[in-house]
């Protein structure tokens, strides 16, 4: 079910050419700014954008000049999972310093920054990446996991506000969802902020 629901945002992306995608980030940037909850945080967890997904490092540097911490990413890789017995989420986010461009770290998995951990708490925003999402909230990812097994873990503990980021086409009418899928609070995309019911 999720594997054909992957595959169809897959071909979906596939008719976005480069200069649509460059456009379109800059306009789900632009509304990602307008949101006053991204604005008066103190803490925006970010990620970073792999090449079929919404360019969102622009935001780094209008984040920053209001003063808002920025984290992105770190995870294991697949190799590295072999036993996984901690009550901790494998996912966690590590600030980006002041001074650092972050188009000089590479890939998505932000393991180059200072183990410098961000925890989110309820001043924090989470931007998430994903292969799908509804105009409900609810999320497809690449399928590790990540994403759900954090936010099940830190919902637990304290409350921030989750929005979704992705480009107008990869919204479905409906996804196959799971016990263990954590929906969002919003979707992001260029032509709408929607808010979840
Ligand atoms: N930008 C981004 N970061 C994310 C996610 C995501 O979907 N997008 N994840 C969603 O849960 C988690 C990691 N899941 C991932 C799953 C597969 C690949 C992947 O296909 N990687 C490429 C290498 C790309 C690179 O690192 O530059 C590969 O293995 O070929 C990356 C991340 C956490 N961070
Ligand atoms: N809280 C959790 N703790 C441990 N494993 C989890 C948790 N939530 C989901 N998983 C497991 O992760 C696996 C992948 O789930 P799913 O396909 O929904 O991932 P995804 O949301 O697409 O991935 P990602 O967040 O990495 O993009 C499933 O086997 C699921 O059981």
């Amino acid at each position: 079910m999720k594997q054909a629901a992957r595959a169809e945002a897959f071909q979906r992306l596939q008719t976005l050419s480069s200069d649509d995608r460059v456009a379109a980030s800059g306009f789900i940037c632009r509304r990602l700014l307008e949101m006053p909850e991204l604005r008066q945080a103190r803490t925006a967890l970010l990620f970073r954008p792999l090449r079929d997904e919404p360019d969102i490092l622009p935001l780094v540097r209008e984040l920053r000049a209001a003063g808002i911490r920025i984290g992105f990413p770190v995870y294991p890789l697949p190799d590295e999972l072999i036993h996984h017995e901690s009550p901790m989420p494998r996912m966690y986010f590590r600030e980006l310093p002041p001074m650092l461009d972050p188009g000089s770290l590479r890939g998505s998995n932000a393991r180059s920054l200072p183990d410098v951990r961000l925890e989110p708490d309820t001043n924090t925003v989470l931007l998430a990446p994903g292969r799908g999402f509804t105009t409900a909230g609810v999320r497809l990812g690449r399928g590790g996991g990540y994403y759900d097994e954090y936010l099940a873990y830190w919902r637990e503990r304290t409350q921030f506000l989750t929005a979704g980021v992705c480009f107008a086409r990869q919204i479905f009418d409906s996804l196959p969802a799971t016990e263990t899928d954590q929906s969002l609070d919003m979707v992001c995309t260029e032509l709408d902020l929607i808010q979840a019911p």
